[in-house]
């Protein structure tokens, strides 16, 4: 009997140092579970169940494409412009170029038409002239052909008279003498100069005559008679118009003289003085003169 009992103490002993080492053993791996723990679940900010920690990979792999993904689209997101500077993204773009339309103070409607033409920025000579002219000044210019000489006066001259220093006193009632007078020494020059005005002064509603030697007299005195705002012509022809009284001048804001040394050279040269003598008052008229070159005729007048 003594001995069942030591038995069962022994026995008893036995389980419970079984039960302190599995203790032991549980509190250890618990120890080592917590210090696990933090790094696991500040790993990715998740808890770190085991379906998750499994998902891991998985969603780790999903974010590397993405940013690969975006590494390769990266260059697209800062686009160049034409002349290949980077521009910055997301911002809206900055036109690089100086002589860009949207740098001058175009109306869009012309713009519009300018665009409808290829050009989206001016010539040196239009990005030069254009805020003198419009801003009331008389102007010499020296340019040779090509450089794109008409619409530097054509642009300036059309935003002068409707938007401009102009366009308060501008006549537009049915019947009026011209705003606009340009000289010119060939009919071809003067056909080419009518078509930018029309095209471009069409968008204001601004009508134009053309008026050279050889022609039919009789549309162009109807077109006066009814009132234009552009006469573009050759010296010789203007002058009849003038004499015949078809044509005057009294409220001219503009007098362009194109080519100015040809007009000399063809033998224009006391038409042209006619011409510029029926202005009334000098100073209520913007000058424009544009040659080649600069003879003694060409500095007087
Ligand atoms: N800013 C611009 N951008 C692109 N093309 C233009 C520009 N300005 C004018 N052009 C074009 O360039 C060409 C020459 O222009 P333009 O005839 O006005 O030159 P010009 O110097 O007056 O020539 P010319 O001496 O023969 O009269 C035309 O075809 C015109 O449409």
């Amino acid at each position: 009997k003594a001995k069942r009992k030591q038995l069962k103490a022994e026995a008893a002993a036995a389980a419970e140092a079984a039960s302190s080492g599995k203790k032991d053993k549980k509190e250890k791996k618990d120890k080592k579970r917590k210090t696990k723990e933090p790094a696991s679940s500040d790993e990715e900010g998740r808890s770190s169940t085991s379906s998750e920690s499994d998902r891991a990979p998985a969603a780790k792999k999903a974010k590397k494409d993405k940013k690969d993904k975006k590494a390769k689209a990266e260059p697209a997101e800062e686009p160049a412009n034409d002349d290949g500077e980077l521009t910055a993204s997301g911002e809206e773009e900055e036109p690089a170029d100086p002589n860009a339309l949207a740098n001058f103070r175009i109306s869009e409607k012309l713009k519009d038409k300018l665009k409808s033409k290829g050009i989206n920025a001016l010539f040196p000579i239009q990005a030069t002239t254009f805020a003198l002219v419009l801003d009331g000044n008389d102007l010499v210019g020296r340019a040779r052909t090509g450089q794109g000489k008409t619409l530097a006066f054509v642009l300036p001259i059309l935003e002068s008279l409707v938007n401009g220093p102009h366009k308060a006193t501008r006549r537009t009632d049915y019947g009026r003498p011209p705003s606009v007078l340009v000289l010119l020494p060939t009919r071809e020059l003067a056909n080419q100069v009518h078509a930018d005005f029309e095209f471009y002064g069409g968008t204001f509603g601004l009508s134009t005559c053309c008026a050279y030697g050889g022609s039919p007299y009789r549309p162009q005195e109807n077109a006066l008679r009814q009132g234009v705002d552009i006469v573009v012509g050759t010296p010789g022809r203007v002058k009849d118009l003038i004499e015949k009284q078809k044509l005057n001048l009294r409220c001219l804001k503009f007098r362009v003289l194109d080519e100015a040394d040809e007009m000399l050279n063809m033998g224009f040269k006391d038409d042209v003085e006619l011409i510029l003598g029926k202005v009334e008052d000098v100073t209520k008229v913007q000058t424009l003169l544009f040659s080649a070159t600069l003879p003694e005729w060409v500095k007087k007048v």
